[in-house]
């Protein structure tokens, strides 16, 4: 399984410099949370762990391999092993939801896009599609449109998706942020059983402390593009925790950062 490693990593949106040398690095297996108030960073940096950004300054190695000065062929193979679980779900609309989760074959798949469509898929890849269905609990809902789905039953969707996919290394942008705490919970539940079970290196941001403590091995918290904090969970200080957010929460306020609003979920 990969290590993740980021060394002094910067990245600037023309005059704003976002990330301001980050250094970083998750054990083969291990899961990191990554917390910190509103635009300090933490989306920025997950783009550029998975090649959606590019940064100005320094190297993110994934097993080895400079996800940033990787590019073309070599970038889409690198990218193969990084599954992203996304706030808001990114799922393909107007298909099916077995068709989203055979999406998760696309580039490892040797016949390309046709193998995963669904008419054209070979049996193998249709039986594992399932399986992974089958796994988040959704294998009977594989006919209907994905927007039919609950937020809940979408974000479970995306997991299957990635988990076809099969990446050595999962990277999770506020996952559950689209989703009441109930969901949210069965959602995070969901994704860190299938972590654990696959042995996946994790990077997980979130704005929910509790959650952090509860399924992180380690705590990271960004402030103002930087890590200011890198501890064990059980040993992060309150005063720690409240200087992250500059009185923003309270680390005995269970409740979280976020003020983004959250959709009410009855069926996930
Ligand atoms: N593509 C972009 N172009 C310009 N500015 C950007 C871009 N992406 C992010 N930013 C800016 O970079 C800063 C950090 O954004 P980022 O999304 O990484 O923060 P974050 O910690 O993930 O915040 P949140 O918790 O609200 O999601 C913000 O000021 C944001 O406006």
């Amino acid at each position: 399984m990969a290590t993740v490693e980021v060394t002094d990593l910067h990245k600037s949106f023309g005059d704003l410099h976002v990330l301001r040398g980050i250094d970083l690095k998750v054990e083969s297996g291990e899961c990191v949370i990554l917390l910190g108030a509103n635009g300090c960073g933490k989306s920025t940096l997950i783009r550029c762990l998975n090649g959606l950004a590019l940064p100005n300054r320094g190297r993110v190695e994934i097993a080895g391999q400079d996800i940033a000065r990787t590019r073309g062929r070599r970038l889409r193979r690198a990218r193969q092993q990084i599954g992203v679980v996304f706030q808001h779900f990114n799922l393909v609309p107007n298909v099916s939801v077995f068709q989203n989760v055979l999406y998760g074959a696309l580039g490892r798949q040797s016949g390309g896009f046709l193998r995963t469509l669904a008419p054209f898929a070979p049996d193998e890849l249709r039986h594992q599609a399932m399986a992974c269905l089958d796994r988040v609990g959704l294998a009977e809902h594989a006919g209907q449109d994905c927007r039919q789905l609950s937020g809940g039953q979408q974000q479970r969707l995306a997991i299957a998706r990635t988990l076809l996919q099969d990446p050595d290394v999962l990277v999770a942008d506020e996952p559950v942020a689209s989703l009441d705490p109930r969901a949210g919970r069965r959602v995070m539940e969901l994704l860190m059983e299938i972590v654990r079970e696959r042995g996946m290196t994790v990077l997980c941001s979130l704005h929910q402390l509790e959650l952090a403590s509860e399924y992180g091995d380690r705590v990271v918290g960004m402030k103002a593009g930087r890590i200011e904090l890198d501890e064990r969970h059980a040993r992060i200080e309150p005063s720690a925790m409240n200087a992250l957010y500059q009185g923003v929460v309270r680390v005995d306020d269970p409740s979280p950062v976020t003020a983004a609003p959250v959709a009410v979920d009855q069926t996930a």
